[in-house]
């Protein structure tokens, strides 16, 4: 198992020979006409293909870490992620952690026709926050979304950055032990990303464990403590952000 350093940290997520296979059904090219006239469809239409999106990573995530995912376009990032949370099972090896990971992505739950306002109390309550909880944080997720003026309007009227920043000033507002965030700087504005670098930054030194999805190599060098790229569902590398970032853009460049 690929490991940072022999370190006395406590290990907070361990990551075992993990498999995910996908089962899909391949609808194949476009019948022809010569297939129609004899009835072939079935066996055209229906076909299972599997796509073997993890093939046997493994590695340890320890408290303080702040993880940097890296990797080409489908290379697995958002299955591990998932995986990680238990949104997508194993096929094989298995995923232990410390505490119940959090993926930042409260974006199912959100209602475009509903108010910003209306959304914090939805998201909040998918996020598994008490009415409580939300109602203590309710200024905090509006002042860090910095969406003072816009609250009371439906989140249809709002740009994607500005959904973006609901999202994360939802899902960022109570520490989590381990938290995920999966591509969800990428649309904020400037100002926006590096006050969300700073809450992760924070989230880490609280003893906490994140995980940051991202094709921005600042983002990542700017918060992460440690890199693992992966390619084709396999983990090519894991380490120091420079060394692992400037192998990555290597491979990039050939
Ligand atoms: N629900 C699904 N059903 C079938 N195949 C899937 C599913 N989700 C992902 N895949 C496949 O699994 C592989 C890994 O996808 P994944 O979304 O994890 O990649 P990624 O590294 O997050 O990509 P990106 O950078 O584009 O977000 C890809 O081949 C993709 O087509």
């Amino acid at each position: 198992m690929t490991s940072p350093s022999p370190d006395a940290r406590r290990p907070v997520v361990i990551v075992d020979d993990v498999h995910v296979e996908y089962k899909v059904f391949a609808t194949g090219k476009r019948p022809t006409a010569a297939d129609r006239r004899s009835l072939n469809l079935r066996g055209r239409g229906k076909q299972m293909r599997t796509v073997h999106a993890l093939k046997g990573v493994s590695f340890t995530a320890y408290e303080n870490d702040s993880i940097g995912v890296i990797g080409t376009n489908g290379s697995g990032k958002s299955t591990l992620m998932r995986a990680i949370v238990g949104l997508t099972s194993t096929s094989r090896g298995a995923i232990y952690a410390q505490s119940r990971p959090s993926l930042l992505g409260v974006g199912a739950a959100l209602m475009k026709d509903l108010s910003g306002d209306r959304n914090i109390i939805l998201g909040g309550l998918a996020m598994g926050f008490t009415m409580e909880e939300i109602e203590e944080n309710y200024d905090d997720i509006v002042s860090f979304a910095g969406l003072e003026k816009f609250i009371d309007l439906p989140m249809r009227a709002y740009s994607s950055g500005m959904t973006a920043r609901l999202k994360f000033a939802i899902a960022s507002v109570k520490t989590h032990e381990i938290l995920i965030v999966d591509e969800a700087l990428a649309v904020g504005d400037r100002t926006f990303r590096q006050r969300s670098e700073a809450r992760i930054r924070e989230i880490r030194d609280n003893a906490g464990t994140v995980f940051l999805v991202s094709h921005s190599m600042k983002s990542i060098k700017d918060t992460c403590s440690r890199v693992i790229w992966l390619d084709q569902g396999t983990l090519v590398m894991d380490g120091d952000p420079d060394e692992v970032i400037a192998a990555y853009n290597k491979a990039q460049d050939k």
